[in-house]
């Protein structure tokens, strides 16, 4: 008990002096087996065997030390589609979640790390912001990890983001960790995997994790629902970049940066940041306390780096201060979980034998208007109640 006592003394501590330096104290309870597992997961997970015991203490204890080869390790695991490597990999989640939750605890219920999505359109100056940004961030001490979601990897089953090379210079840094997207699965699985890697990432003493999506549909605003806070870039060099940006996703953003602010291109980002300014005004508000802003930076010249961060961390104290940014996450959680229901339950409908083969002949009729869209839908729906 005395032992148990000092050594929590001590972690409160470590953690006043070291904030993000959590993952390197020794908790013994990190030893522990998985033979404990919480009664909801042991009901679905079979008994583990030997190895997979092995495999899993492994992963885990590597992970929580800040071992990048055992955090990547684990998001395979997640990303797996092998469905004992699925479960392994809630095994291994929820031991990561519960040893987390006490780091939290002991910084006063305080989440650890600080979420923020990044999106913007294609050729924005999304990598090379994120590999200056995510430079001085190393440089004052925080570990930063950068998730991709890229939904073209969804349809084309080749990842744009991982084939590229990007942010040479942070995937080289020992405190930063950069993980392109998956390659496969619909944009609700990608969602799940981007999630849980979230949690893994802070799990392995992350405190900065920017999750980046290309700007193209639905993949901005699972993003938006990931994250504390969610920054849109925007080139100045306007015209056809912009037209894809829809108005629901700027409501979404907590910061809008224009970026690529130097040289000729100066003048257009400081007229479109303006623009901004002003059109922002209009939208409807996502946060009670914080009035968006719109910055500009520039990736080549270093301007509006340090701001877009002083902005960041003064935005993150205020939604922590007022409960919000503890409330966003809450929401989050039930979002996500109201995903996975949708796809499941949907892709469920859709194969089901009592409709599967009914299902192209009534959208056919839909689409040569012989049969209204409610009807149609009506129709299915009853035939899959009457299933049974
Ligand atoms: N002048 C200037 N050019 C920049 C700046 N940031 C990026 N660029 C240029 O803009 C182009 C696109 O930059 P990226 O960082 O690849 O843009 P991205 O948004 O990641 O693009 P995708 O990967 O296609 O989504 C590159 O040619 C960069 O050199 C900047 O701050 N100033």
């Amino acid at each position: 008990m005395a032992i148990g006592n000092s050594s929590r003394i001590m972690q409160n501590l470590m953690l006043q002096r070291f904030p993000h330096a959590c993952f390197f104290l020794k908790d013994i309870r990190r030893r522990l087996p998985f033979h404990s597992l919480p009664a909801t997961l042991s009901q679905q997970v079979a008994e583990l065997s030997e190895q997979e015991h092995r495999v899993l203490h492994r992963l885990y204890g590597g992970l929580i030390q800040g071992q990048r080869a055992c955090l990547a390790e684990a998001i395979t695991l997640i990303e797996s589609s092998h469905s004992r490597k699925k479960e392994l990999a809630q095994v291994l989640l929820q031991k990561v979640l519960s040893y987390h939750r006490e780091q939290e605890l002991l910084n006063n219920g305080k989440p650890l790390a600080f979420r923020v999505g990044l999106s913007g359109p294609p050729g924005a100056g999304k990598s090379t912001f994120i590999e200056y940004f995510g430079k001085m961030l190393t440089g004052k001490g925080h570990h930063v990890s950068v998730l991709a979601v890229d939904p073209s990897s969804c349809t084309s089953g080749g990842s744009l983001l991982g084939d590229k090379t990007r942010m040479t210079e942070l995937s080289r840094d020992m405190n930063a960790y950069i993980r392109a997207s998956p390659t496969r699965g619909t944009l609700g699985g990608v969602t799940r995997t981007t999630n849980e890697a979230i949690l893994l990432c802070e799990g392995g003493g992350y405190d900065v994790v920017l999750v980046e999506t290309v700007g193209v549909g639905q993949s901005e605003f699972a993003v938006a629902d990931m994250v504390d806070m969610f920054v849109l870039l925007l080139p100045p060099a306007g015209g056809d970049e912009l037209q894809g940006i829809k108005r629901g996703i700027i409501e979404m953003a907590d910061l809008v940066a224009v970026t690529k602010a130097d040289g000729d291109l100066l003048v257009p980002a400081r007229r479109l940041q303006a623009e901004y300014i002003s059109a922002m005004k209009l939208l409807r508000k996502r946060s009670k306390i914080w009035k968006p802003q719109v910055l500009r930076i520039s990736a080549k010249n270093g301007e509006g780096i340090v701001e877009i961060w002083d902005k960041m961390t003064t935005f993150r104290d205020l939604m922590l201060t007022s409960g919000e940014l503890q409330r966003r996450r809450s929401r989050q959680q039930s979002v996500w979980m109201w995903t996975l229901i949708q796809e499941k339950v949907l892709e469920h409908f859709r194969n089901h034998p009592a409709i599967h083969d009914q299902i192209p002949l009534v959208e056919e009729k839909v689409l040569s208007g012989l049969l209204s869209p409610g009807l149609a839908a009506d129709l299915l729906l009853k035939a899959f109640s009457a299933r049974d």
